[in-house]
């Protein structure tokens, strides 16, 4: 029976989660799951659930915990035979139960990057709308300014990462992600990670990885198959 391995990673915006699960899935061969992607996907392609999240999304608020674990939770069980990394979700504590219902998770990374450095980083932050791919104008920028690198098309920024907005954010995922956080230490399976530059953090959550996947006892692998 394959061996399955779920994980999450939390940290406030820009502190690099889509950079590193990019790493981590192409690594480690998980699944990478983004509620943030998967959501601005259904709003694109206009979905019944598109329609109704759109409101919020809009407005930087959170998508009520109800809707989004209708949402991903379905998601999930579509991926059951793989190993997954989930990103953005959960981010409450009624979506943090709610999964943990269905799913044990194995490990879940909590990135503490300081506040300057988000800041930094969002302002310089751009997007390819139609595919979620991020650019940074410093660390990974596209090769043409202001175009994704594979299908040319326009770069974007979310409103939402301009320095107005991100004071208000920050406080706001602190607040809602505290007892997420209380509760994945309770179960052991926490690992905090803080620095300033992705590159540095890297190599220890590759090493964490590393150990964790190869050394769950197949007992614990199969009690996580729902
Ligand atoms: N300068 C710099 N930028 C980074 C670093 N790591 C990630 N970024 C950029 O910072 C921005 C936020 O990273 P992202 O992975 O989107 O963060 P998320 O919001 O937590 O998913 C993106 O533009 C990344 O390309 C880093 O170590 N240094
Ligand atoms: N788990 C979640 N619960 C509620 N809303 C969510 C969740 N994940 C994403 N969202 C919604 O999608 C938006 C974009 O999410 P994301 O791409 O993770 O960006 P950020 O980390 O910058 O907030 C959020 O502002 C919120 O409206």
């Amino acid at each position: 029976m394959a061996k399955l391995f779920r994980a999450a990673i939390m940290g406030p915006p820009g502190s690099g989660k889509g950079t590193i699960s990019k790493r981590i899935a192409q690594s480690f061969g998980l699944q990478y799951l983004s509620s943030g992607h998967y959501l601005r996907e259904s709003i694109a392609a206009n979905t019944e659930a598109g329609v109704l999240v759109k409101t919020y999304v809009e407005k930087g608020m959170l998508v009520p915990d109800h809707v989004m674990t209708r949402l991903m939770l379905p998601k999930l069980e579509q991926l059951s035979s793989h190993s997954w990394l989930l990103d953005g979700f959960p981010r409450t504590l009624a979506q943090a139960l709610a999964l943990n219902n269905l799913y044990q998770l194995d490990l879940v990374i909590s990135l503490n990057i300081p506040y300057e450095t988000l800041r930094e980083r969002l302002s310089n932050r751009w997007i390819h709308p139609a595919s979620g791919r991020v650019y940074n104008m410093g660390f990974n920028p596209p090769r043409v300014q202001g175009k994704d690198d594979i299908t040319g098309e326009s770069l974007i920024q979310h409103d939402d990462d301009k320095p107005e907005a991100l004071m208000a954010r920050l406080r706001h995922y602190k607040d809602v992600a505290k007892p997420v956080i209380d509760l994945y230490k309770s179960q052991g399976i926490l690992h905090s990670f803080s620095g300033t530059e992705t590159d540095r953090i890297w190599p220890y959550i590759n090493s964490l990885l590393s150990t964790k996947m190869h050394t769950q006892p197949l007992d614990a692998r199969q009690s996580q198959t729902p």
